[in-house]
């Protein structure tokens, strides 16, 4: 009777959720693992972007690629063409693929290749994890270091290890977990303003995730865990503008640098010249990247430089899929992209 009642008490609480397994972090990467030469590279990447982020390396990081990938071959082409654009520009710029396979949304809509690889609501997480991490260990392999957005806390235990950027998107600086999560990863990672503008929210994360934290997660067995964190000393912010409009002009970084001086916090930052900061319009992009790059001469002093990194939404094709129109190839599903060959001369300008 007693067992009865439990069972029913349990239907009753958990009525509008199912289950479904999916690999352990640990099988996963035991099917797509990072050999030694890889993970070396990785590691060295990760360090240059520290460097650049402490003003030892005075080269601008460039972070750029589609808003989202969804297609391993067009995703697979940018590449190529991005890792000898890198090549031909290392001494002036270190280049960062955009390689995103988790899209928040502002209400609901496609959720990334992670979540949803075949385009179709079929939501195959299980197949997603593997897409994701085969495409970002083939784009690895080009040479290249790789950005995403670190959207949900158990996507880093998947595809952490591949990764020499990440971000915490403008949706959730605010969240604890979030700050949690980061104070354990192992690479630089930049909070960016919330979508209301604010920088206050995004500069509490950066001292959040500084600190050493203990919570709920999953070990690399895929079992509840006690995670115990160290505090990740490679936090900056990221400005991508907010309701009020665009925060990338000399008065907002010059207003962002104080208040992060203020605080004792890394007055280093990354300025996105997509979302907020374009009016999402992609072509505006490289009106806010020659507005940044000229902020930068005016600082003779390469050591007193602030904007150390920029971030473009770039693909091969300009803008948007057409709506209700079939996929046209090497152009984005989220937000609207610059096109490679405006994004490739605007980079020849640096
Ligand atoms: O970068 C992508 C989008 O700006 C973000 O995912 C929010 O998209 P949405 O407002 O279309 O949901
Ligand atoms: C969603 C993104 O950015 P933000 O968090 O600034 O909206 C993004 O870069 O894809």
């Amino acid at each position: 009777m007693q067992q009865l009642h439990d069972t029913t008490a349990r239907n009753l609480t958990t009525a509008s959720r199912r289950s479904l397994p999916l690999p352990t972090p640990a099988l996963l990467r035991e099917r797509l693992p990072v050999d030694r030469a890889l993970a070396e590279q990785i590691d060295r990447h990760r360090q240059t972007v520290r460097n650049i982020l402490n003003g030892e390396d005075n080269r601008l990081l460039i972070i750029t690629g589609p808003c989202s990938l969804h297609d391993p071959k067009s995703a697979l082409e940018y590449g190529h063409r991005l890792a000898a654009l890198a090549e031909q520009l290392r001494d002036k710029a270190f280049i960062v693929m955009r390689a995103y396979v988790e899209k928040p949304r502002t209400t609901v809509g496609w959720k990334g290749m992670l979540y949803d690889p075949h385009l179709d609501g079929s939501n195959d997480i299980g197949t997603g994890l593997t897409v994701a991490r085969h495409l970002l260990r083939d784009l690895a392999k080009l040479g290249l270091p790789l950005a995403t957005e670190l959207l949900h806390p158990m996507a880093a235990d998947y595809l952490g290890d591949l990764l020499s950027w990440a971000a915490i998107g403008a949706r959730t600086t605010e969240s604890q977990i979030h700050r949690e999560m980061v104070s354990g990863l192992a690479m630089p990672v930049g909070f960016k303003n919330g979508t209301d503008g604010s920088i206050d929210i995004a500069c509490d994360a950066m001292g959040s995730a500084s600190h050493p934290h203990t919570h709920l997660g999953m070990d690399d067995d895929g079992r509840n865990a006690l995670i115990q964190t160290a505090g990740n000393a490679d936090t900056h912010l990221v400005l991508r503008g907010g309701h009020d409009g665009p925060n990338y002009d000399a008065n907002s970084v010059r207003q962002a640098v104080t208040a992060l001086q203020a605080k004792g916090q890394n007055p280093r930052l990354i300025v996105d010249c997509s979302h907020a900061n374009s009016g999402k319009d992609p072509l505006r992009q490289p009106h806010v990247l020659r507005d940044l790059l000229a902020q930068r001469q005016q600082q003779r002093d390469p050591s007193r430089q602030h904007i150390v990194g920029v971030m473009l939404e770039s693909h091969l094709e300009d803008g948007r899929q057409g709506q209700d129109k079939p996929l046209a190839y090497g152009v984005s599903i989220t937000d609207g992209c610059l096109g490679w060959e405006k994004t490739c001369d605007l980079l020849q300008e640096i």
